[in-house]
């Protein structure tokens, strides 16, 4: 921030686009490493990345931008030592992804070919004829894009969420972040900000020339503008922490007697033999964690020990106190009822239906085994589930025999999934990052609430207001120094992005 002589204004300056052209050309395998494959792709970018070109090609010919040209690649010292032939692409400065030239070299994979490839470009440095060259590391290509303007912090966290994305909805979430939604809602907020700030320092400057009344009435305009951003960004906390789900995984729980089918359900939705299923009553002793796709959702699904109210074996008593403490904590909690048991459901788990450690969890009942009764029967034992529980919860019936309400119970869960994670047709899930979720709430809204609370002090509620800009500035990397970035951002990222 830059004082402006003679007023007590600030300029916002950018600090991130300090260019990238005296730094080393740097090199890396873009495809996972160590694994035989069709393709390997190695990516170089940087000042030397034509030079390299043409050591490995032997040739003078100059590449043509954007065109894939088949070359033959040899060792640069053994003219006749033929490395591979490979398609290269290249890119020039500063339409590309790190803003440098960029060479591709797409190679037959395999680690002989690429260790060779590797080795030949290696031995192109030297810091004597100028040829700073030497393998990226993790997150540097991003690192550079960023450094040379051609992305902001959140598109770069986007990146990185985009390529750890496993399910469908995660897939969308991180789009939207590399699209650059969150950017333009970001940079809006701090304009909002900003416009405030330049409202209030008008008071200071001019404050004395003007009058009390309008002094007043621009002091409430300032006031519920920036109240209305407040409401606007505690709800997008909020909708980050329902999309942070996304993230982990949604989390549930199979309770319910020994035998009522938990292991199966878990067999069934995942179609394949993931849990033990037996006939001996209290197979599961322990809880099973295995992680799903269902429906473009990553779910992760904990099968535990049948709970039974007369059981004297201290490992079974275990695992069952381990499984009702499990369900605590999930968001949803799938209970299985067996319709040939009596009761039809144990006292210690109708116990924990009403503890009120238990009422933050999303609860299905599910009675399995539908394939063993009839249509009056199953009528007659949704009753009795009510009444013995005391309390109203959906009920589904299912048979993981016969697939019967298996698909029915696919589409709850879904519909489940939305709502927990707020992310449907019309609203997209948002994730970003730790690094951005603790920003908004100990810069931003922290600048805003003392902002509130200084309304009377103007020179103090515009330093709130400007800690608060400065605050979104983070998160996009325009306040930000480039090593504090390097720690934070780029060491997650993996190698060759
Ligand atoms: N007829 C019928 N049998 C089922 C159905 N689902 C499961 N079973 C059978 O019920 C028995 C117990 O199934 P599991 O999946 O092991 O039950 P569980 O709840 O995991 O059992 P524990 O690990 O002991 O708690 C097995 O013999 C299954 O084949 C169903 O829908 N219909």
């Amino acid at each position: 921030m830059l004082k402006v002589p003679g007023t007590n204004r600030f300029l916002f300056l950018p600090c991130r686009f300090i260019g990238t052209s005296s730094l080393p050309t740097i090199y890396a395998l873009s495809t996972p490493p160590g694994q035989r494959s069709a393709i390997a792709v190695v990516r170089i970018s940087g000042n030397h990345s034509k030079y390299i070109l043409r050591r490995l090609t032997n040739s003078e010919k100059e590449p043509v931008p954007r065109v894939a040209s088949l070359r033959r690649l040899y060792h640069p010292d053994q003219k006749r030592n033929l490395l591979d032939t490979s398609l290269t692409l290249f890119f020039e400065s500063p339409k590309t992804f790190t803003g440098e030239d960029i060479l591709e070299l797409h190679l037959h994979g395999g680690k002989a070919v690429t260790g060779a490839v590797l080795k030949a470009i290696e031995s192109l440095h030297d810091l004597e004829k100028g040829f700073n060259i030497r393998y990226a590391n993790p997150g540097e290509f991003s690192l550079r894009a960023f450094q040379n303007g051609k992305f902001d912090l959140t598109e770069v966290e986007g990146i990185k969420e985009l390529i750890d994305a496993e399910t469908e909805t995660q897939r969308k979430s991180a789009l939207s972040s590399f699209n650059g939604e969150n950017k333009s809602r970001f940079l809006q907020w701090r304009s909002q900000i900003v416009d405030n700030i330049a409202k209030l320092t008008a008071i200071i400057d001019f404050g004395e020339d003007t009058e009390i009344e309008d002094i007043e009435s621009i002091l409430t305009n300032v006031e519920s503008d920036i109240l209305q951003l407040r409401a606007v960004i505690r709800q997008f906390i909020e909708k980050i922490e329902r999309s942070n789900i996304l993230r982990n995984g949604i989390r549930i729980v199979l309770l319910g007697p020994p035998n009522a089918g938990k292991s199966s359900l878990i067999n069934t939705i995942s179609q394949d033999d993931i849990s033990i299923v037996s006939q001996i009553p209290g197979t599961t002793r322990d809880a099973i964690e295995i992680a799903l796709n269902i429906g473009g959702y990553k779910v992760i699904i904990c099968d535990t020990a049948g709970v039974r109210d007369d059981s004297s074996d201290a490992i079974e008593k275990m695992g069952i106190e381990k499984a009702l403490k499990k369900s605590e904590s999930c968001n949803l909690c799938l209970l299985l009822v067996d319709p040939n048991n009596t009761p039809l459901i144990p006292e210690s788990l109708k116990r924990h239906l009403a503890s009120p450690h238990f009422q933050s969890a999303d609860k299905v009942i599910l009675i399995n085994k539908i394939d063993t009764i009839s249509p009056e029967d199953l009528d007659h034992i949704v009753l009795r589930i009510s009444q013995e529980i005391g309390q109203k919860l959906p009920i589904l019936p299912i048979s993981c025999l016969s697939g019967e309400g298996i698909e029915n119970l696919a589409t709850e869960l879904i519909t489940k999934f939305q709502l927990l994670s707020d992310s449907s047709d019309e609203s997209n899930p948002i994730i970003v990052s730790q690094r951005v979720r603790e920003i908004l709430s100990n810069d931003v809204l922290y600048g805003i609430d003392e902002f509130l609370s200084f309304k009377k002090d103007v020179v103090m509620a515009s330093e709130s207001l400007r800690h608060a800009a400065t605050g979104i500035g983070k998160i996009t990397g325009e306040a930000i120094g480039v090593e504090e970035v390097l720690g934070v951002v780029f060491s997650s990222f993996c190698v060759g992005k």
